[in-house]
């Protein structure tokens, strides 16, 4: 025993050892051996006593002799390795019996090691130390993984990992969540079940340069997808794919929920384009659709007909009732002329103070007239005293209607000039009406022709 190695420092966090063995001289020697190493210790002297020992102490390391009374070595062997509390459990057989088959017998039910008898203490202290730091090591990379596993799994972002063919591996619960999934359900599916097939297809293309190129992979940035949920639904999200440095070429993709932001952006977007006031369009959104509609026309040649409105005597209403009147009265405006424009080709706007703006796709002249007048007639019947005007005692509105079938050589401003123009000219003689043009080139060279 004097030749035995000082205990090193790890084991001065004492290990636990089980030494089992019906000899009582060699479970006495062996017992001081491991107390001077600085183990704790604990004996046995039978196969039952040490499976019942095993099962309530958890030792870290168990030196079990084969010839026992009763249950021999071998078979608290195999019971240990049975039991899901002590399969971990390391086990050093010591025996006389050197036979090869005895040995190979003992490493084939999950023995550490062997050490054959007689011990050389030395020797027995080594190997024991052997199978300790073994096991702290494999604990340790246990834990770690374990704690790997734990940030994977409690992850907001949805995790993939994807093989080069495009086979989904591993999906994280977050990912699970996120596209409605049971967990595990996902592994085995193909990415072209959840992306879009041009979508899918630049991953494998990727995966492919990837894994054949030799450069270093690198991560791709961030990039918007529309992800398909198991109801079949579309979910946006931010999409990262990193090639992960494993034995074989495999693919990590992050998916960022990017819904909610996606919904207020659509929210900013739909806001930018309403007038806060009355919530119909507002003059940007009008500008846009005009375009819009401009374009159509000109492929189609199909008329358009603008109306420009503008609400009479509108300060001496604020200026009688007070502004937040005038608030609600622009307000019931805005609904009355709502309801005129409902087709999709049509639209209402407010396009400045107390001047809205109508623009009525595919719409001619004669139907324009008719539309402007129901509207002027609408606004009188809402019946909003207006106590200033020299009009009527309601609120009343002017109208400038102007229809055009555009051509390359008109443009959008003198359309509208056009508009305002007639609704200036209602406004001049006597407000509360209608003033109709048809404009640009297509009805001047009509004119001309008629008057030629
Ligand atoms: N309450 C309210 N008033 C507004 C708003 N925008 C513009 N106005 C008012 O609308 C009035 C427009 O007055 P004017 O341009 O002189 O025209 P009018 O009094 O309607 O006279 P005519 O157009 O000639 O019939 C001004 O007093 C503005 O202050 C608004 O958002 N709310």
């Amino acid at each position: 025993m004097s030749s035995l190695a000082p205990a090193p420092a790890a084991t001065m966090r004492q290990a636990a050892i089980l030494i089992v063995d019906d000899a009582p001289a060699q479970l006495g020697a062996m017992r001081s051996m491991m107390l001077q190493q600085g183990y704790q210790t604990f004996v046995a002297n039978s196969g039952e006593r040490a499976l019942s020992i095993a099962q309530r102490a958890q030792p870290d390391l168990i030196l079990l002799d084969i010839v026992l009374p009763g249950m021999d070595g071998m078979e608290v062997c195999r019971r240990l390795k049975a039991h899901p509390s002590t399969c971990n459990i390391p086990v050093i057989f010591m025996s006389a019996r050197t036979e090869t088959d005895d040995i190979v017998a003992a490493f084939d039910i999950g023995a550490a090691d062997y050490i054959p008898k007689p011990l050389r203490l030395a020797e027995v202290c080594a190997r024991v130390r052997a199978q300790l730091q073994f096991r702290r090591t494999s604990m340790s990379q246990q834990q770690q993984a374990e704690r790997l596993r734990l940030i994977v799994d409690s992850m907001d972002e949805g995790l993939m990992v994807i093989e080069p063919s495009g086979r989904i591996q591993y999906t994280n619960p977050a990912c699970d969540r996120y596209l409605g999934y049971a967990p595990g359900e996902l592994a085995g599916a193909a990415l072209d079940a959840l992306l879009a097939p041009s979508v899918a297809q630049e991953c494998l293309d990727l995966f492919g340069q990837d894994v054949q190129g030799g450069a270093a992979p690198k991560a791709r940035g961030a990039r918007e997808v529309l992800i398909r949920q198991r109801d079949g639904n579309l979910r946006a999200m931010d999409f990262t794919l990193t090639p992960m440095h494993a034995e074989q070429p495999l693919f990590v993709a992050l998916l960022h929920d990017i819904t909610h932001h996606k919904q207020s952006e659509n929210a900013l977007q739909r806001a930018a384009m309403v007038d806060p006031l009355t919530k119909i369009a507002n003059r940007r959104h009008f500008d846009n659709f005009l375009d819009k509609e401009w374009q159509r026309a000109l492929r189609t040649s199909q008329p358009l007909s603008l109306i420009v409105l503008d609400v009479d005597h509108f300060k001496g209403y604020n200026d009688s009732l007070g502004h937040a009147a005038g608030d609600a009265c622009l307000q019931q405006v805005a609904m009355a002329l709502q309801s005129h424009a409902l087709r999709a080709t049509d639209l209402a706007a407010r396009y400045g103070g107390e001047e809205f703006v109508l623009l009525f796709g595919e719409t001619g002249f004669e139907a324009a007239c008719a539309l402007a007048e129901t509207i002027r007639a609408h606004i009188e019947s809402l019946n909003i005293p207006n106590p200033r005007s020299t009009t009527s005692p309601w609120v009343t509105a002017s109208l400038g209607v102007a229809t055009i079938v555009p051509t390359q050589i008109d443009d959008t401003k003198d359309f509208f000039v056009q508009a305002d123009r007639a609704m200036y000219a209602v406004k001049e003689t006597g407000r509360n009406g209608v003033r109709a043009v048809k404009t640009g080139a297509t009805f001047d060279a009509l004119a001309v022709a008629l008057d030629a």
